[in-house]
């Protein structure tokens, strides 16, 4: 699904009103319906207290048709009018007389603190203060208003945008912003609601289509891409009766150290998972046996270090390595680590300690084989880039970078973000249950089998973040957040490709 820069949606709006030849009216009407029937599909019957905040502005105005539509249907509904401003738009105007022209309840307004009403814990708050036509931070009485909000324990939907929240820029500090549990948000997904610092006041995103022109969208720039199971449908290659267990590729896993041995058995047991035709791993001896035992289906080659990596040498020919998993950042293992670099030159995968070391010896990164994968959670990130101001700050930041050494980045996050070139992708799988040691060396395994079965590493890189993700929510279903760990996200990869092939909405 496409992400748009919000300015382009504004100007959607006007392109469909022209092409569709309806008024802006319709098209707020149109809007707003689509938001009834989302909330009235959520609600549970009975006469839940609702209480709408219409701001003055368009925003304002579906919030207003929200009302009418909700009072037609019985529900209980008041509606309070912050009334910050005498620039009312003309559709809020429209909708504010059709409102009125119900006869009951005659709309509330706000315009001082003390006129700002009790909102009680059973009350469910229909947020239609600011849109995404915010270009400064909530003040005064508006920005108390908003926090009360906050502070009261009731359902709170956000429609197309949580108020308070800016659709293109971060807030700082201190800015008053609806913390929603719901937004119910038109026509595009916006960027702002997957990034960390200000994802959590979206709440849960919900995109309604609202009919928006679609030959004028397809021609609009694309500002980033959520990835959806059509998306990895589409990508997928079917295997070939034909075909064997060369035609899938070699995985090369090289990394582990004394005591951390475990990291690579995790992605090595990740790539076998995810269609890898034969994966070797590299590992200081120490780790033979161990290997040996937890992992046949594997094959291991031993550095000459006992417990550390100390001169890497094998004589096959892999698809694609992947380096870095419990590696340590010693010297010895950080010469034998430059040496593979100067001697590989087609795309790898560097995880964890691989990213430590390209942070530790800049110089490092002009040998990277173009298109390699680079797989940073935020401190490897950060080591790598150095600081940034905030998250948007952060994806120019990483664009900078990626792009000077022709590379692939996958930034791991809650939502993690897939970088390469100019395009965006943004990850909507996944759950905090994967917030446990080992989830990112089993991430490095997935992608990596994808890479050696012959996708290209951006492919890989989506595929591998998507299915990864959805593994660890089948996981979660399964076994609580609490109680997943990181091997029970490879024992769902199977599981997460069969889905995509059920026609069922829940798969996506
Ligand atoms: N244009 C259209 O045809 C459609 C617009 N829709 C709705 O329209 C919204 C955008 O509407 P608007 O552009 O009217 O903007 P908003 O309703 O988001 O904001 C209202 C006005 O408040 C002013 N403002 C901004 N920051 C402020 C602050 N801190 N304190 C006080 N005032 C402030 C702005 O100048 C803006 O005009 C969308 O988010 C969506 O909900 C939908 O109805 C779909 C169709
Ligand atoms: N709250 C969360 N929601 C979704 N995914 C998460 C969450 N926390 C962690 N993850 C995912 O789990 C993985 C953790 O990787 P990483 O931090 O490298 O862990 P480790 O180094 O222990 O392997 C990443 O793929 C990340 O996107
Ligand atoms: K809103």
């Amino acid at each position: 699904m496409n992400i748009y820069d919000v300015r382009y949606l504004a100007e959607a709006d006007e392109k469909t009103i022209e092409r569709q030849e309806i008024t802006s009216t319709d098209l707020m009407e149109r809007a707003a319906t689509e938001a009834f029937k989302e909330i009235i599909s959520r609600l549970e019957p009975g006469p839940v207290p609702i209480k709408v905040f219409a701001g003055i502005g368009n925003n304002g105005g579906d919030g207003l048709v929200i009302a009418r539509l909700l009072l037609g249907e019985g529900y209980n509904v008041e509606v309070f009018i912050v009334d910050y401003s005498r620039n009312r738009s003309k559709d809020f105007l429209i909708n504010y007389n059709k409102l009125k022209e119900l006869g009951r309840p005659w709309p509330v307004s706000i315009k001082s603190e003390d006129e700002i009403p009790e909102i009680a814990e059973t009350d469910i708050v229909i947020d239609a203060i600011f849109g995404i036509g915010l270009n400064r931070p909530a003040e005064g009485w508006v920005a108390s208003l908003i926090s009360k909000i906050n502070l009261s324990s009731a359902l709170v939907i956000a429609i197309d945008m949580p108020s308070g929240l800016f659709a293109d820029k971060m807030p700082k500090t201190g800015h008053d912003i609806i913390k929603a549990h719901l937004t119910l948000t038109f026509q595009s997904p916006k960027l702002v609601f997957y990034l960390p610092q200000t994802g959590s006041y979206a709440g849960e995103v919900e995109v309604l289509d609202i009919g928006l022109d679609q030959d004028f969208l397809s021609s609009l720039p694309v500002r980033a891409k959520l990835i959806d199971h059509i998306q990895i449908l589409d990508m997928y290659r079917p295997r070939d009766k034909f075909s064997h267990k060369g035609t899938y590729g070699h995985s090369l896993i090289i990394g582990g150290s004394y005591g951390k041995i475990g990291s690579i058995s995790l992605t090595a047991r990740a790539a076998l998972r995810s269609g890898a035709g034969m994966v070797s791993i590299y590992a200081p001896s120490c780790g033979y046996e161990i290997l040996q035992t937890v992992l046949p289906e594997a094959m291991v080659i031993m550095d000459e270090g006992d417990k550390e990596i100390m001169n890497i040498k094998y004589d096959l020919k892999p698809e694609v390595v992947c380096f870095g998993m419990g590696a340590g950042t010693s010297g010895t293992t950080t010469g034998a680590f430059r040496n593979l670099l100067e001697g590989i030159k087609f795309p790898m995968v560097i995880d964890a300690d691989g990213l430590n070391m390209l942070s530790k010896n800049k110089e490092f990164l002009k040998l990277l084989p173009p298109q390699s994968v680079l797989t940073p959670h935020p401190r490897e990130l950060q080591r790598l880039i150095g600081d940034w101001e905030d998250d948007l700050d952060k994806l120019d930041k990483a664009m900078e970078f990626l792009n000077k050494y022709s590379l692939v980045m996958v930034l791991k996050d809650a939502h993690t973000i897939i970088l390469s070139g100019n395009e965006m992708y943004i990850n909507d799988t996944g759950n905090p249950g994967m917030a446990t040691a080992g989830a990112g060396d089993v991430l490095a395994g997935v992608i990596t089998a994808f890479i050696s079965q012959g996708y290209s590493p951006l492919e890989a890189a989506i595929i591998g973040t998507w299915l990864h993700g959805r593994a660890g929510d089948l996981a979660a279903n399964e076994l609580s957040y609490e109680g997943m760990i990181a091997g029970d996200i490879t024992n769902y990869i199977g599981k997460a490709i069969l889905e995509l092939f059920k026609n069922d909405e829940d798969s996506s």
